[in-house]
């Protein structure tokens, strides 16, 4: 095609900064898919554009075509000129500017520009690269701008000297680039690729300009490259007859950017046998297919070509896709079922807010009112502590096994991973407790107005938030939700047993007096519980004869053995368990992200 008239496609990546990328990691496959992909460029519009104003028109180059790049296998997509192969490729590598309709999923898995740029290289049609520069120092010059910042000097050479010798082009590595042969040339691109190690490879037309032998031997590098777990896509204008053996499956596009076949390579010739275009047994397949889908100027070819294209629609190797597809978006919805967990314990927490208030309306302090005060105050915490807990504890295990695959594909790292999820946890853990005291605080009446509310939220949040840390570290160290039960029941029931409500802590026995320290609901309580009696400065006595008498808040605090002066020390507590739990998780998870294969 003439692209000198249009925008150009954003195709070289090159240019871009890219010395974020981590270094190079094995990567283990991932599978990309796309689904009923359609593109829109902006054409100009010869009729209406003036010679000041230029006018432009939604021109459809791709139309809802879909499939499958498998890890270990190598693609060439095949279809006359201006079929929109180099547009597909663009598209579906994410380095198109234009309309684009349709998904482009990666382990089932939208992702983001600048994550595709990190797990994919792109090999373009034409490398632009400095001609009197050797491959050595064209190759040093990329991977100083492509590899990660910390990557030794040392490093970066020895990944230089594997590549071109993996590429065959270690003869080459002191000639200047400008008296590289065609082939030559290609592998110095395909090697700037590899240098952060890609999952991912597209390659666009690598066989281009090649002789055949040259281009057997590309693509055999390829072929070799995919072996070793990457998915690959090419394009393919011209295939020199055997060539198209060398892939693992075609890919058909005809005008209009249609799909016409998509299946493994040894079928496509029975395919068309099956739907009544032999190909002459001395013909090269490649080019005979070719010029079966290419439109001529007679409306013979246009009906061919519309006809190939419905009778793929209707095949079972198109059933076979949607299938694979359809997998592909289920394995990836794994997190997405659990964000619909979440928002279902969201209304628990409401729920549960009413239930214990309820009971407790108008509460009134006097001697008998103390215990259900105190009562009510250790329900709030101990059901904050244990539906934050849980919320975590009961999501976190299914997200594990999808989540340690896409760390060991190097889609993210385990400490991104956790940090986001850290992140993510934050907002419910600051909106919700905010509700729920609001019921809980104005239901039973408690008391200091709006100020005295806020307040109350205080550690009840703390509390809220410590308690998904404790859920993330019981999460991430457990496999499973039964086997963190035999552990985290009973330590729950001990840190209970040391909150204050069973037993007074002035009372607690010596070596067990440390306990406290690591129970979150003793540093909920104790907050909950200042903030409440010591506003409290007049408790009536009882009219029953010797009946105990505490005449004031600050009384009932040192009955159960609380200070007073510890709301800032609580809230400390609360933030160093939440930090301790963290690092204990991430620790947990790391370690099962090194020692567990995630395929
Ligand atoms: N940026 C653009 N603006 C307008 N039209 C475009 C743009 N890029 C591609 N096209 C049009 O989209 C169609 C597909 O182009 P594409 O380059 O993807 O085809 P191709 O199959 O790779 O062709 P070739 O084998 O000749 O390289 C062509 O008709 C082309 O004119």
């Amino acid at each position: 095609m003439d692209k000198t008239e249009y925008e150009p496609l954003n195709v070289n990546v090159e240019e871009r900064a890219d010395a974020g990328t981590p270094s190079p990691s094995p990567s283990r496959g991932l599978t990309l898919s796309w689904h009923k992909l359609s593109v829109w460029v902006k054409k100009k519009d010869e009729e209406k554009s003036t010679w000041f104003t230029k006018r432009t028109t939604d021109t459809k180059i791709l139309s809802k075509v879909s499939g499958v790049a498998e890890p270990g296998s190598i693609m060439a997509i095949l279809g006359p000129s201006g079929a929109g192969k180099t547009t597909l490729l663009a598209t579906v590598s994410q380095r198109l500017k234009g309309n684009v309709k349709g998904d482009i999923l990666v382990n089932g898995k939208q992702i983001s520009k600048e994550l595709m740029l990190k797990v994919s290289g792109f090999v373009p049609q034409k490398d632009l690269c400095i001609e009197s520069l050797t491959v050595w120092e064209h190759l040093q010059f990329m991977a100083i701008l492509k590899m990660d910042r910390q990557t030794s000097k040392s490093s970066r050479s020895q990944r230089i000297l594997a590549l071109v010798s993996e590429l065959g082009i270690v003869d080459c590595k002191n000639k200047r680039i400008s008296i590289l042969s065609g082939g030559e040339r290609k592998r110095l691109s395909v090697a700037v690729q590899l240098l952060t190690d890609p999952a991912l490879l597209f390659c666009d037309e690598p066989t281009t300009g090649l002789d055949s032998y040259s281009a057997m031997s590309v693509v055999e590098q390829l072929r070799r490259l995919a072996g070793n777990g990457k998915s690959i896509i090419c394009t393919i204008h011209q295939p020199a007859s055997g060539l198209l053996d060398m892939f693992d499956s075609v890919y058909l596009l005809v005008a209009g950017g249609r799909m016409a076949l998509y299946t493994s390579t040894n079928e496509a010739l029975a395919y068309f046998n099956r739907i009544g275009i032999v190909c002459p047994p001395t013909y090269n397949l490649a080019e005979f297919l070719v010029s079966q889908l290419a439109i001529e100027d007679d409306p013979e070819s246009i009906k061919r070509v519309n006809n190939i294209v419905k009778i793929y629609k209707k095949s079972t190797e198109y059933e076979a896709l949607q299938k694979r597809l359809e997998n592909e978006v289920i394995n990836g919805q794994f997190t997405i079922l659990n964000d619909s967990s979440t928002k279902m314990s969201d209304s628990i927490c409401q729920f549960l807010a009413l239930l214990i208030s309820v009971p407790y309306v108008a509460l009134e302090v006097d001697q008998e009112g103390i215990q259900n005060l105190q009562g009510f105050l250790y329900l709030v915490i101990v059901e904050t502590i244990f539906t934050f807990e849980y919320s975590v504890t009961h999501t976190f295990p299914a997200e594990i096994p999808i989540l340690l695959r896409e760390v060991d594909n190097g889609l993210y790292t385990p400490a991104a991973y956790y940090i986001s999820k850290m992140i993510a946890l934050l907002p419910r853990s600051l909106i919700e407790p905010m509700i729920y005291t609001l019921l809980t605080f104005n239901i039973p009446g408690l008391s200091g107005g709006l100020l005295g509310y806020l307040k109350f939220s205080i550690p009840v949040t703390a509390a809220a938030i410590t308690a998904t840390a404790y859920g993330c570290l019981i999460s991430a160290y457990f496999e499973s939700i039964s086997s963190a039960s035999m552990i985290s029941v009973p330590f729950e029931q001990i840190c209970l047993l040391f909150c204050g409500i069973y037993m007074a802590l002035n009372d607690v026995p010596f070596h067990f007096a440390w306990v406290k320290y690591i129970s979150i609901f003793y540093y909920g309580l104790e907050a909950v519980s200042i903030l409440q009696w010591t506003q409290i400065t007049d408790i009536p006595c009882s009219d029953k004869k010797g009946a105990p008498c505490i005449r004031t808040g600050e009384g009932v605090l040192e009955n159960y053995g609380y200070n007073k002066d510890h709301f800032n020390l609580d809230m400390v507590g609360l933030g160093l368990l939440y930090v301790v739990c963290h690092s204990l998780g991430y620790l947990a998870f790391w370690r099962r992200s090194k020692a567990q294969a995630a395929y």
